[in-house]
C-alpha cells in the first residue's frame, strides 16, 4: 500500500536565488519559452496537474485585458494582429497583479519575458529571476503546422501573421534564451515529439517539484 507524505525541500542553492519578493510575497517562477506553436500552454495545463504550479500565460493575460475593454485593449489588439511585443509595463503589471492575487507560490509564466527588454524590466521591477528558463525546442514547419490546426478563433493564426511572429521570436526571443543560457538556466526540451513523449522529458526536470512523494513499503 502506498503512503502519501509531503515530497521533502530539494530545492538546490542555485535555485534559492529564484526564491525573491513580490511585495510581501516569496515566489519560485519558471520561465517557459519556446516558439509561437512549441506546445509551451499544452505542457503547462500537464505542469500544473502534476506539479501543483499555476500557470500564467502572458498572451492569456493580454487577450482577458482586450476582452475587459480597458484602455490599453485596442493598442493590445493592434500588436497581437502584427505579431508584436507589447510594452513591457503593460505586461509585467498584468503578471504582478495575477501573482499577488494567486495564493500558490510557485508559476510558470508562458511566453514571457519575450525580449530583452522584458527580462530587464520584470527583473528590475519585481526582483524575481527565474529558477530555470524550460525552452521548447521546434521546428518553424512543425509549428505552422500547428498553429494552422489550432482552431481556437486567434486573430494571430494565420499565415501572414504566423511569419512575423517567427521573425519576431528569432530576432528578440532568442536572444533572452541565450540570455539564460550563459547564466546555466535554460533547460532545452525537444518539442517536435508527441504531446506525452515532450511531457516525459518536463516531467523529469520538474521532479524536485513534485507534490508528493508515494513511498511503497514492502508488507
Ligand atoms: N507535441 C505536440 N505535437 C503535436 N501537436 C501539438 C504538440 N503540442 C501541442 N500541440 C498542438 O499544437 C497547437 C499549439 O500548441 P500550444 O500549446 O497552444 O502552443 P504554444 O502555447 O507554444 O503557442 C495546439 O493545437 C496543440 O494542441
Ligand atoms: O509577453 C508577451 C506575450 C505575448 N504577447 C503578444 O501576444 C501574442 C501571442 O502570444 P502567445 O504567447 O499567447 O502565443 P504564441 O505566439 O506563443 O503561440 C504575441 O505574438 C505578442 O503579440 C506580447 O506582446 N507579450
Amino acid at each position: 500500500m502506498g503512503t502519501v507524505v509531503d515530497a521533502p525541500a530539494v530545492v538546490t542553492e542555485k535555485e534559492v536565488v529564484a526564491e525573491n519578493m513580490l511585495g510581501d510575497k516569496k515566489v519560485t517562477v519558471v520561465f517557459v519559452l519556446g516558439g509561437p506553436g512549441s506546445g509551451k500552454g499544452t505542457q503547462c495545463s500537464n505542469i500544473v496537474e502534476h506539479f501543483g504550479f499555476t500557470h500564467l500565460s502572458a498572451g492569456d493575460l493580454l487577450r482577458a485585458e482586450i476582452k475587459s475593454g480597458s484602455e490599453n485593449g485596442t493598442m493590445i489588439e493592434n500588436m497581437i494582429k502584427e505579431g508584436k511585443i507589447v510594452p513591457s509595463e503593460v505586461t509585467i503589471k498584468l503578471l504582478q497583479q495575477a501573482m499577488i492575487k494567486n495564493e500558490n507560490d510557485k508559476f510558470l509564466i508562458d511566453g514571457f519575458p519575450r525580449n530583452e527588454e522584458n527580462r530587464a524590466a520584470f527583473e528590475n521591477v519585481t526582483k524575481i529571476s527565474p529558477a530555470f528558463v524550460l525552452f521548447f525546442n521546434c521546428s518553424e514547419e512543425e509549428m505552422e503546422r500547428r498553429l494552422l490546426g489550432r482552431n481556437e478563433g486567434r486573430v494571430d493564426d494565420n499565415i501572414e501573421t504566423i511569419r512575423k511572429r517567427f521573425k519576431v521570436f528569432v530576432e528578440s526571443s532568442l536572444p533572452v534564451i541565450e540570455y539564460y543560457d550563459a547564466k546555466d538556466k535554460v533547460k532545452k526540451i525537444d518539442a517536435a515529439k508527441p504531446i506525452p513523449e515532450v511531457f516525459e522529458d518536463v516531467k523529469a526536470i520538474f521532479a524536485p517539484y513534485a507534490k508528493y512523494v508515494i513511498i511503497y513499503q514492502a508488507t
